[in-house]
Formats: structure tokens, C-alpha cells, sequence
């Protein structure tokens, strides 16, 4: 388990993707997290002071869910504040990372804070998911977004039988799987890195198993 910011930092600078430049482009979506804060409120302030544990390695522990080689779009839902969508940017930039979000300040804040940080394969998508023309993507990302029955039925569409949906999902991970009907047998909890509570459904909806860790 992660528990502190030195740690946390430490436990990034070992992933693969985490080479220099994508560490300056984390610590520039840090600096302004942290300004835009003061304006609107993205984040909890007491989540400030453990920032990388709390918001970047919560969203990076996603990563070695997915092979390198995927390059099939990344559709993150919900993505407010960045979280994972532009940690999972700043570290995969050759990937289209595309950042579902309805809220007009927030949808300013993500392309403000994208351009920043030099995020040119990425995109805002400025609409509620409802919205959104149908595309398949490689992977389907959402933190805090929806309960579980409610984001699978209004993001199957996305999903090919290949596509790796990964749900950090808190304390209620396997609550949330246990009282889903339809698909629960393709989906199981992972862990989480950086609370002992707290778990991230993971899976495809054909139930084969994806790369662990
Ligand atoms: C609780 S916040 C979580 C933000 C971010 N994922 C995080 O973990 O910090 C949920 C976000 O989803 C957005 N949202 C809710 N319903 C949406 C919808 N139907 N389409 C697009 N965005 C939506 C909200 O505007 C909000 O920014």
C-alpha cells in the first residue's frame, strides 16, 4: 500500500511510462490543480495536501491495467477535476485520450490544463456521455462517475468484446458488482494502491481475463 507523498511519487517515477517528461507534465497539472482550486472547487482542499497520492497515483495505478501496445482509443467518463483522464494523458500522450465532460467550468479547466500541459493527442469532449457519438474505444475509465448498473448501461456502446473497463469505485467496489444483474460474472475487484478500503472493478465484457500486474 501507498501511504505517503514520497512514496507516492517514488511508486510513479517506477512505472514504465513515467519518464521525465511526463513527471514535468504531472507536476504542471499538480501547480494548476492547485490554482484552479482556488476558483472552483474541483477537488476536497484536504485532498490538496496529499495530492499525488490522493488524485495522480489513484489515477496512474490504472495504467498496468492495459498493455503498452494498446493504441485504440482511452474514453475516461466524468472526468471533472482530470482524474484519471489527464494522469492517464500526461503519461500515455502518444494515446487519444478522449475526456468526457458535461460541466461548462470543468470542460474549460480540462482544455485549459490539456494545452498546459502540451496534450496534443487528447481531447475534451464537452457533452453529457448521453450525447456522445457512438465510437469504439480500447479502454473505458470512470472514477466517481455513476453507480455501476447506471455507467455500463449508458457506456456499453463504446465497448468492443476487447475494450478494458477499469472502475475505481471506493469502499463500495464489491457492493456494486455483488448487486449487479447483467455482466457481473465478466467483471472482479482489484485492489486499490492507495486505500486499503477501496477497490477498482476491472474487466471486458467477454469476462476474459486482462493483463494483471
Ligand atoms: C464526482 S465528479 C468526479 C470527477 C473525476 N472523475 C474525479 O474522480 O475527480 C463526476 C463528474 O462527472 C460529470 N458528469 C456527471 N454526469 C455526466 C454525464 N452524463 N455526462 C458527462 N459528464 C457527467 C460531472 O460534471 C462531474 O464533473
Amino acid at each position: 500500500m501507498i501511504t505517503t507523498e514520497d512514496e507516492a511519487r517514488a511508486w510513479l517515477r517506477a512505472l514504465p511510462e513515467c519518464d521525465d517528461a511526463a513527471m514535468t507534465r504531472l507536476e504542471r497539472l499538480v501547480d494548476l490543480l492547485v490554482e484552479e482550486n482556488q476558483r472552483q472547487n474541483l477537488v476536497s482542499a484536504g485532498s490538496l495536501d496529499q495530492v499525488w497520492l490522493r488524485h495522480i497515483v489513484d489515477s496512474a495505478q490504472l495504467l498496468p491495467h492495459v498493455p503498452r501496445e494498446t493504441s485504440l482509443p482511452w474514453m475516461d467518463l466524468g472526468t471533472g477535476a482530470g482524474f484519471p483522464g489527464l494522469v492517464i494523458a500526461a503519461l500515455r500522450p502518444e494515446l487519444e485520450v478522449l475526456m468526457v465532460e458535461s460541466r461548462t467550468r470543468r470542460i474549460e479547466w480540462l482544455d485549459r490544463a490539456r494545452i498546459a500541459m502540451g496534450l496534443e493527442r487528447s481531447r475534451i469532449v464537452g457533452q453529457r456521455l448521453e450525447m456522445v457519438e457512438t465510437c469504439q474505444v480500447g479502454v473505458i475509465s470512470a472514477r466517481a462517475f455513476a453507480p455501476l448498473d447506471r455507467l455500463l448501461t449508458l457506456s456499453a456502446r463504446f465497448s468492443t468484446s476487447d475494450t478494458i473497463w477499469l472502475l475505481p469505485k471506493g469502499r463500495s467496489a464489491q457492493q456494486e458488482l455483488d448487486d449487479l444483474r447483467k455482466w457481473r460474472h465478466v467483471f472482479h475487484v482489484e485492489q486499490s494502491l492507495t486505500d486499503p478500503q477501496a477497490g477498482i472493478i476491472v474487466g471486458n465484457l467477454t469476462g476474459r481475463k486482462g493483463k494483471t500486474k
